[in-house]
């Protein structure tokens, strides 16, 4: 298949999936689990590859080796798997440490959970990069009322102003290992990649998300993406 968009730049991935999955509740490590019988983290590559991406490192639950490489097997892109950390950002962090690019290759970061992302929005950070966004994520407006918690009870909280950030989260690979490192050294967790760029300053650029791109949390949410799926494959 054509990668549907073109640019000069190198463009690599890391795809986290060392999660558990504890909101799931599976009895394998949530990237396992199959959506109409393709494991999560398969799905979630082939989309990457499928939007453009050349390279990627894949971060995995440690001694998971074998079934994730079954999972991956036959990737149309050069694969590295690695063990991940114990927090998504350490996870990323060990991700970037294991690609093999120059620091002006364009680098996303995508969560396995999000496995229905369309090509076309992986294309789409990719183009926000490669037309000078230092970092680029997707965003969706916010659909349910918002109340925020207040010492005296709650307020409610003007929706319109608020967005819904999704993956793949893209930057330089330079620019995003330095920033990685800048909040190790200073032990600061965020719960983006895009909050970590903004730590050492970098403007983040907002691109249309996709509600395909819902990450797979609870069970509920594998019912939907299950549907979504199947609908996709309707002839
Ligand atoms: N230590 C971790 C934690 C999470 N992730 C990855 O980060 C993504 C987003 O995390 P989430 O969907 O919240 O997954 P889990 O942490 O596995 O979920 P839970 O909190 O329910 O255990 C997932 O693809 C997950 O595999 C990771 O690579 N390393
Ligand atoms: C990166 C992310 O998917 C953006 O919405 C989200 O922050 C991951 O959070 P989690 O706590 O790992 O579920």
């Amino acid at each position: 298949m054509t990668p549907v968009h073109s640019t000069d730049q190198p463009v690599v991935a890391v795809l986290v999936a060392a999660g558990s999955g504890s909101r799931l509740g599976a009895a394998v490590p949530k990237a396992l689990v199959e959506l109409a019988g393709v494991p999560l983290v398969r799905l979630s590559a082939e989309a990457l590859v499928a939007g453009g991406v050349q390279q990627v490192v894949v971060t995995i639950p440690g001694g998971m080796d074998a079934p994730f490489e079954q999972a991956l097997a036959g990737l149309r892109a050069p694969l590295r798997i690695v063990a991940g950390g114990s927090t998504r950002q350490e996870s990323v962090r060990l991700g970037l440490k294991a690609l093999n690019a120059s620091d002006d290759a364009v680098v996303l970061v995508h969560d396995a959970a999000r496995a229905l992302v369309p090509p076309a929005l992986v294309a789409s950070v990719v183009e926000a990069i490669a037309d000078g966004a230092a970092a680029a994520v997707p965003v969706l407006p916010v659909t349910d009322s918002i109340r925020q918690l207040t010492a005296s009870g709650s307020v409610v909280v003007d929706r319109s102003a608020l967005r819904a950030v999704q993956t793949p989260q893209a930057a330089r690979l330079g620019a995003l290992r330095d920033a990685h490192e800048h909040a190790r050294v200073r032990g600061l967790e965020v719960t983006d990649d895009a909050a970590v760029c903004e730590l050492v300053g970098l403007d983040v650029t907002l691109v249309p998300g996709h509600s395909d791109a819902m990450k797979v949390t609870t069970p509920a949410d594998l019912v939907v993406a299950t549907a979504i799926l199947e609908e996709r494959r309707r002839p």
